[in-house]
């Protein structure tokens, strides 16, 4: 076996080795947060796309399997109409069918206020309101204009004021839209102001297409960053261009500590044409812990959640790290 077999056979190792050889020589990680909560979207990014349904249980299965690894933050499925995204249609068997662990929340997606109600009736105790910095995007994904979105979030946010429900928000396309190509950082920082203003107590910004580079991640983020807290931030990246890390870790050099990712590399939007899967847990979980940044996941159970749904699925891991490991 290798040094790298050994290493994966033993991660606990490489995190402690990693973690005192970067406090000795490497300055720059004392800039990164010391710790970095996940928002795990595999079983509802990572499978909308999937073109054949996948079972029920399936779902429930991968989500359990996903809190015994300890991710702080599932999201769980979405509450939009099954004529547009038929994967998520079981959404209420989904909510209603997983374990729900002590600690962990379990958000799912209401694009308005018909999903919200569903999403409460089904039992949510969190929600995420999903817009975008693009009006090609918004059209395509929730036929509406930027400006009518924001009044159904508004009904929504309203709602979940009034029910103790926290909203998190998603602002889509923040590097690059698949209809309208290049966005402006401003027009990133003016929806991702009025979401954050109008109650959402978290902003995810998407590179839905993953498009960006670190250096458009930086100059977006900064922009945001006049508008809104950096404790209230949260990045997404899709991987498209394999970007999604290099963009992750400009963000965390940036003081961003919330980072969304999906098991496996799954994922995609039914409505961003070309988008592929989203930054992969494995590569980020190994990311963070060799720069010693606590996540509280455990490596080896987020890769057993990994392996049983491409299993399901009968598709090859896109993580890095998982595929390495499946070589030993
Ligand atoms: C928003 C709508 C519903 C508007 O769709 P619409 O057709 O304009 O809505 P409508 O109000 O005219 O209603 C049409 C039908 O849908 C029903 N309906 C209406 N609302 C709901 C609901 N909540 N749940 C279930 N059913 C609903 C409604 O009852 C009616 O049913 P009918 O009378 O025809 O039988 C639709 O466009 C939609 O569902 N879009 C969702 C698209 C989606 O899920 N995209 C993927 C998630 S976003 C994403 O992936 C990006 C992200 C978040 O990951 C970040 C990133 O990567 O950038």
């Amino acid at each position: 076996m290798g040094l790298f077999g050994f290493i994966m056979q033993h991660p606990q190792l490489v995190t402690q080795a990693d973690r005192s050889k970067s406090s000795a020589s490497t300055s720059s990680v004392s800039t990164f947060p010391k710790r970095v909560k996940i928002v795990e979207v595999g079983p509802r990014d990572g499978l909308q796309n999937e073109k054949n349904i996948v079972p029920t249980s399936v779902k429930i299965r991968m989500i359990d399997m996903l809190s015994e690894a300890g991710l702080p933050v599932i999201e769980a499925t979405s509450f939009v109409s099954p004529k547009w995204v038929p994967q998520m249609a079981d959404h209420i068997e989904v909510l209603k069918g997983i374990q729900k662990f002590p600690g962990i929340n379990y958000p799912v997606l209401t694009p308005n206020f018909k999903g919200f109600q569903a999403a409460v009736a089904a039992g949510a105790k969190e929600v995420s309101i999903f817009g975008a910095a693009s009006e090609l995007f918004t059209r395509k994904n929730i036929n509406c204009s930027i400006d009518e979105s924001l009044q159904r979030f508004d009904q929504v946010l309203k709602a979940a004021q009034a029910a103790g429900i926290p909203v998190r928000g998603y602002v889509s396309c923040v590097l690059g839209c698949p209809y309208e190509g290049k966005i402006s950082p401003a027009k990133v920082a003016e929806v991702s102001k009025k979401m954050y203003s109008m109650g959402c107590y978290e902003i995810s910004l998407g590179d839905t297409i993953g498009v960006g580079t670190p250096g458009i991640m930086k100059d977006m983020l900064s922009a945001v960053m006049h508008e809104v807290p950096v404790a209230a931030l949260a990045v997404h990246c899709h991987d498209t261009y394999g970007q999604a890390l290099a963009n992750t870790l400009m963000a965390l050099q940036m003081g961003v500590s919330v980072v969304d990712a999906s098991v496996a590399g799954l994922g995609g939007c039914p409505y961003a044409q070309g988008a592929s899967g989203n930054l992969a847990t494995e590569d980020l979980v190994y990311m963070l812990e060799g720069l010693g940044i606590h996540t509280g996941v455990n490596f080896q159970k987020l890769l057993e959640a990994g392996t049983f749904i491409c299993q399901a699925l009968n598709r090859k891991t896109s993580s890095k790290v998982a595929q390495a490991t499946c070589k030993l």
